[in-house]
């Protein structure tokens, strides 16, 4: 992750380079004296030649990349062309780094308004950490302890616009079914709204949306709100099936019908029968997997493995993938048949860092529950804490913030969590294990086996926490070639 400065340069930049007592160094020579940025990226509307000039100081004061946007405003308080100028500068470098950033806005250079920007920004579309920087206290983290998309959206959202207003207007008033998925965006409220209206209408769905994005939440809850809530929800992770063992366990077995079948045994979808089967990490089934599977879907019945007889189905399928479907089948990696058949209602969940307004209302949501699951007091939360959790593109999505909350729980000793325990959770790296590990005396005996078991067993457990418990998540977080040699390796080291 590329840590990036961004800054207006102000007219006290501008004249440092006088190096004269009276003025300093300015705001931005101030912030990037021994910081470790990556790219700082200054925007201006001032003179070529004095901006030139400028630039040229700086780079003698730091090592770091700097990148420089021209901004031409009418007025140095034009907040329409300001936003505009802050906006391309940092969509570029987000785009450059292909979103793989840390973003710091520095409010000091510049006009009041060109501050006030960085604010918007910080607090709705490009999530940033702020700074400001004075010559009696030097550069501080700005704490501004508000959630402004948190404020805002939910009267932007009551502004509900006319499609979501016609789904609402198709769908029984009450669905206290998919009250589990905590969510204000209203691109959010659309796909629930799409939710409730295929689950009341039995037709297969298709979702898909990153991992950790609450894809199984959803098929439960679509699965509750329809006519089979009474009946079983069957979840099946299609990743974790060897494909020699599809057939078994999908179709289920006679006694006898292969070594290793010493009983009768149901498959899946028997199993779900006149229920939801969910088919989750559908784009992982092998292609010779999937023919079967649309064949027993064609038929409407399946047969056990040993078995002549056939058993009538009447099952609602719900598959979710973290791929995009559409390119699997453009690929030749998904069957454009199966696909069609799976994707009735397709539903994608956006990832949670474009979901603005969830992250501040899933962060209460989650420290109620982490205190149910800890049995303890409600633990209160940090302006700054606050903004971090804000602020972080959240790859692993709602699973990584619910993990980081619970680690973050665990570390706080008072009734308030604070930035530095949100940033041991977040990066519970154990760097001062691993030095020690590298620091060990070999003068007296060595077990150099038990080390690397040690840092086997530590990466193992973190994959596993990662992956949710997936080994084939797992497996590919660890760069292990498949689920089967994570297996091994968790046997080897004791974890299975
Ligand atoms: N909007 C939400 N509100 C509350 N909890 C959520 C929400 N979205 C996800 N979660 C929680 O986050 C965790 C991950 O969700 P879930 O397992 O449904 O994700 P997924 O997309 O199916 O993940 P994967 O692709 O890795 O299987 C679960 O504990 C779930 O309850």
């Amino acid at each position: 992750m590329k840590r990036i400065l961004v800054s207006w340069i102000g007219r006290s930049d501008l004249l440092a380079v006088e190096e004269s007592d009276s003025i300093g160094l300015g705001p931005i020579a101030q912030a990037v004296d021994g910081t470790g940025y990556d790219d700082i990226v200054l925007i201006s509307d001032y003179p070529e030649q004095e901006v030139t000039c400028y630039l040229g100081w700086l780079a003698t004061r730091t090592p770091t990349k700097i990148t420089r946007h021209v901004a031409r405003l009418t007025s140095p308080t034009n907040f329409t062309e300001i936003y505009e100028a802050a906006i391309a500068a940092v969509s570029e470098t987000q785009k450059r780094y292909n979103n793989d950033t840390l973003i710091t806005y520095h409010l000091s250079p510049g006009t009041p308004a060109m501050a006030a920007v960085w604010i918007l920004l910080a607090k709705t579309l490009y999530p940033a950490t702020l700074i400001q920087s004075s010559r009696e206290y030097g550069v501080q983290v700005a704490d501004i302890p508000f959630d402004i998309s948190a404020e805002f959206i939910p009267r932007i959202a009551r502004q509900i616009d006319e499609r979501l207003e016609k789904l609402l207007a198709a769908l029984p008033p009450e669905a206290t079914e998919f009250d589990s998925i905590i969510h204000r965006n209203p691109v959010m409220q659309r796909l629930i709204a799409k939710a409730r209206l295929a689950a009341i209408r039995s037709v297969p769905v298709l979702i898909e949306g990153e991992s950790g994005t609450g894809k199984e939440l959803l098929a439960r809850a679509i699965h509750r709100a329809g006519i089979r809530a009474e009946k079983p929800f069957v979840a099946v992770n299609c990743g974790a099936i060897p494909s020699e063992l599809v057939e078994s366990e999908f179709f289920g077995h006679k006694k006898g019908a292969f070594t290793g079948a010493a009983s009768d045994r149901k498959g899946y979808f028997e199993s779900a029968n006149s229920g939801t089967l969910f088919l989750d990490e559908i784009g992982e089934l092998p292609l010779s997997a999937q023919v079967k599977i649309l064949r027993v879907l064609q038929e409407g019945e399946v047969t056990r493995v040993g078995d002549a007889r056939p058993i009538k189905l009447d099952v609602r399928i719900v598959a979710a993938t973290n791929r995009s479907m559409m390119q699997e089948v453009a690929a030749g990696r998904f069957r454009a048949d199966l696909f069609y058949r799976l994707a009735v209602a397709v539903l994608f969940i956006p990832p949670l860092r474009e979901r603005q307004g969830d992250i501040g209302l899933l962060i209460d949501h989650f420290l109620e529950q982490a205190v149910i699951e800890n049995c303890e007091t409600r633990k209160k939360i940090s302006a700054s804490a606050r903004n971090l959790l804000l602020c972080h593109p959240w790859p692993g999505n709602v699973r990584e913030l619910l993990n980081t909350l619970r680690r973050a729980t665990v570390w706080t000793t008072g009734d308030t969590i604070q930035a530095d325990d949100i940033r041991e959770a977040l990066f519970p790296v154990a760097l001062q294990r691993a030095e020690h590990i590298l620091g060990r005396s070999i003068a007296e005996g060595f077990n150099i086996q038990g080390v690397i078991a040690e840092i086997a067993r530590h990466y193992l457990q973190r994959g596993m926490d990662e992956g949710g418990g997936n080994k084939s998540k797992a497996a590919k977080i660890l760069g292990l070639p498949n689920y089967q040699t994570l297996s091994n390796w968790l046997k080897k080291y004791g974890l299975e």
